[in-house]
């Protein structure tokens, strides 16, 4: 009888941390294109933004000190010397118990220091009457408050989201260089699998969940998927099939036929792809404990079972965590990560990390995470849930109204 040797979750990060080398493949693309890419160099700013001191708001530019002490009832009176155009320098300089005109967003003429809104003053022909005094810098972005000249504006490794991209529009670079995207290949496996656009099953059947899901995944933290398509549990045709994906793409998926049954070929494949071959087989966790993940010639192959639960929790623990450090991409992962409260019990075993699939609920003015219980060959358990939370190996298990991490499912 053949037993799976199993590992725990900290022991397998720490693994796969040192067994795969990062890709340093570089390209140059457009900011349109960017977003969900991972920068390749740390973006310096090469002037101030904004580059001229700005008004927040529609006012009178004035030295913040001329306005001290102005009330509703006891107003401070400026000479008005005229108005700002927007997009336009400015030529006059504010002197004491002078005000100018500004647009929000124009700019603030020399000598100002900040901006009474409209609201707070009466215009008098060229007097202007002021009922609230200002502090300086109230009302105004200065030179440079947004980015400064030399500024460090995004780190190497960051993956380019929608404000990250208006940052780098602001500072005036419209190409970004970001590492070529991870070819990943996926291959599912299974007599009864079958293409998704199947529309009558034969009795036995069921239809290709993991090839769309998965792929999904590594779509969606920036990789390009090259889908093999299914293959039947035949361990020359998978051997075959693996082959000419594995010799295309930086990591390859397969899903199904990780554990231990006679026909279960994918650790022995993964063997025959390259060595040293397979570090992990079997994880200490549920669900997915039949996980398997090999190095072959210095490329990750990950093994995912097949109950369609189970390959996604796996592939966001670990194939995430392969596709980051081949990326180098660096993931705050408190960014995905939210305090709720548990409102069940859950039972776990100690010496085995759990994860539980969880929605999220608003009561009582607090966020609840509610379990969402079910066998991982359930696919629908997850599409019911926001997310999952993580019971530690040390724990026999969780009591109601406990505060947990949620894991947000993106
Ligand atoms: N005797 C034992 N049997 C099983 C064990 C065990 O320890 N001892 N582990 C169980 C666990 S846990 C899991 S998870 C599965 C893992 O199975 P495999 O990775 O070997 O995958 P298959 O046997 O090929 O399939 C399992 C299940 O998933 C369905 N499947 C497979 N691929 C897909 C797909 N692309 N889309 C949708 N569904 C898929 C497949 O039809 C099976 O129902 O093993 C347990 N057994
Ligand atoms: O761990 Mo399996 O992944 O329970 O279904």
């Amino acid at each position: 009888m053949e037993l799976l040797d199993v590992q725990q979750v900290q022991e397998v990060a720490e693994k796969i941390k040192k067994q795969f080398q990062a890709i340093d493949s570089v390209e140059e693309i457009s900011i349109i294109e960017a977003v969900g890419r991972v920068l390749a160099h740390d973006m310096v700013s090469k002037e101030d933004v904004p580059g001229f001191h700005r008004s927040t708001v529609d006012g009178y530019a004035v030295k913040a000190r001329n306005t001290y002490g102005s009330t509703e009832s006891m107003p401070t009176f400026f000479h008005i010397t005229g108005s700002v155009e927007m997009g336009k320098d400015v030529n006059q300089t504010i002197q004491e118990g002078q005000a100018m005109y500004v647009p929000t967003g124009g700019m603030l003429p020399e000598g100002a220091d900040a901006v009474v809104m409209i609201e707070d003053v009466e215009v008098v022909g060229d007097l202007l009457n002021v009922f609230e005094q200002v502090a300086p810098r109230e009302n105004v972005i200065f030179k440079g408050e947004d980015v400064y000249d030399g500024e460090v504006v995004l780190k190497k490794g960051h993956r380019l989201r929608p404000q990250d991209l208006g940052g780098l529009a602001a500072i005036g670079v419209t190409k970004v260089p970001v590492y070529t995207k991870l070819k990943v290949g996926l291959l599912s496996t299974g007599d009864e699998i079958v293409p998704p656009e199947t529309e009558e099953l034969l009795p036995g059947q069921i239809r290709d969940i993991n090839g769309i899901s998965i792929a999904a995944a590594v779509q969606a933290l920036g990789g390009q998927i090259i889908y093999g398509g299914i293959v039947k549990d035949q361990f020359d045709q998978y051997l075959s099939k693996s082959q000419e994906l594995f010799q295309q793409v930086d990591f390859l998926i397969l899903s199904g036929g990780s554990s231990m049954g006679t026909k279960d070929y994918t650790s022995q494949v993964m063997n025959q792809l390259g060595s040293p071959g397979v570090f992990v087989h079997g994880i200490s966790i549920k669900p997915g404990k039949p996980t398997i993940i090999a190095n072959c010639n210095g490329k990750p192959v990950m093994g995912l079972p097949g109950h369609p639960v189970s390959a996604m929790v796996l592939f966001e623990l670990f194939g995430r965590q392969i596709m980051n450090q081949l990326h180098h991409v660096n993931e705050n992962p408190f960014a995905k990560q939210l305090r709720a409260r548990i409102s069940r019990n859950i039972a776990s075993q100690v010496g085995r990390t759990d994860y539980v699939r969880v929605q999220l609920e608003i009561r009582d003015h607090e966020l609840w995470a509610n379990p969402v219980f079910g066998k991982s060959g359930l696919i629908t358990n997850l599409v019911k849930s926001d997310g999952m939370i993580e019971i530690s190996q040390y724990k026999e298990g969780i009591i109601a109204g406990e505060w947990v991490n949620v894991i947000l499912f993106s």
